[in-house]
């Protein structure tokens, strides 16, 4: 199996997806936020570009929730925080969801063969479904307005890791795989210092969102991951 890890968004093409498996990490926030709303029972999530798109698609029972500028947006229903998405509030709910670099990072990679949603949260699952899949893997770091994220980088690092030890024969890693590796191995006992050091993380804890940062640093916390299916996520596998 090969992997490659992409160090942001806007530096992946059509061409390099085509059969393979794409994971998109965005562990501050949006992909953590996705994961826990479709744990909490929401029905779908819908990764959208604009406000206006969101608007414009809203039916019935939808729910609109996103951020820019890491808030809730005027008028939304909730925002990007996975603290929002409570069973009370998303259970069968449909979910359209637009932020700042997660949402634009699952939009770029729908020619992929399988898109999955990965984060420290399912790092565990994610790469084991990824290696059920038997395809080659690119690890689409989101990043921050198209810049590399540290987040994202040593949960790349971790689902490599992970990958390594499922398979009998090694992992064939690109360079910038072997240095996420690496990054990870040399944090991997403080991980969420690690990631409350990065610039995002940084910002959020500013923003007065530490709790979402320290959730979002929970390895493992959930045994499922969300498949893209159509235009929408939807649960493969557990549910906590
Ligand atoms: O809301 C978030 O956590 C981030 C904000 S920022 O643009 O990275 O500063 O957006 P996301 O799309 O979840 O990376």
């Amino acid at each position: 199996m090969q992997v490659q890890v992409i160090s942001s968004a806007n530096e992946i093409s059509a061409s390099q997806m085509v059969n393979k498996t794409v994971i998109v990490i965005d562990v501050l926030r949006t992909i953590s936020t996705i994961i826990t709303a479709l744990a909490a029972g929401a029905a779908s999530v819908t990764p959208v570009e604009t406000v206006m798109e969101a608007r414009s698609l809203q039916r019935a029972g939808d729910l609109l929730c996103g951020e820019r500028f890491c808030r809730k947006i005027t008028g939304f229903d909730l925002g990007n925080s996975p603290f929002e998405y409570e069973a009370l509030t998303v259970d069968s709910r449909r979910i359209l969801l637009t932020t700042t670099n997660g949402t634009r990072a699952l939009l770029k990679a729908m020619r992929a063969d399988y898109v999955l949603a990965g984060a420290l949260l399912n790092a565990g699952s994610c790469a084991r479904l990824a290696h059920d899949l038997r395809r080659d893997v690119i690890l689409l770091c989101a990043g921050a307005h198209d810049q590399f994220a540290a987040e994202d980088g040593l949960c790349a690092g971790l689902m490599i890791d992970r990958l390594q030890s499922l398979r009998q024969a090694p992992v064939e890693l690109d360079d910038f795989g072997l240095a996420m590796l690496g990054f990870y191995r040399n944090n991997e006992h403080s991980i969420e210092s690690a990631v409350a050091s990065s610039l995002t993380g940084k910002k959020l804890i500013k923003l007065g969102y530490k709790k979402d940062v320290e959730l979002c640093t929970k390895i493992d916390h959930f045994n499922m991951v969300p498949r893209l299916n159509g235009d929408s996520l939807l649960l493969a596998g557990g549910t906590s």
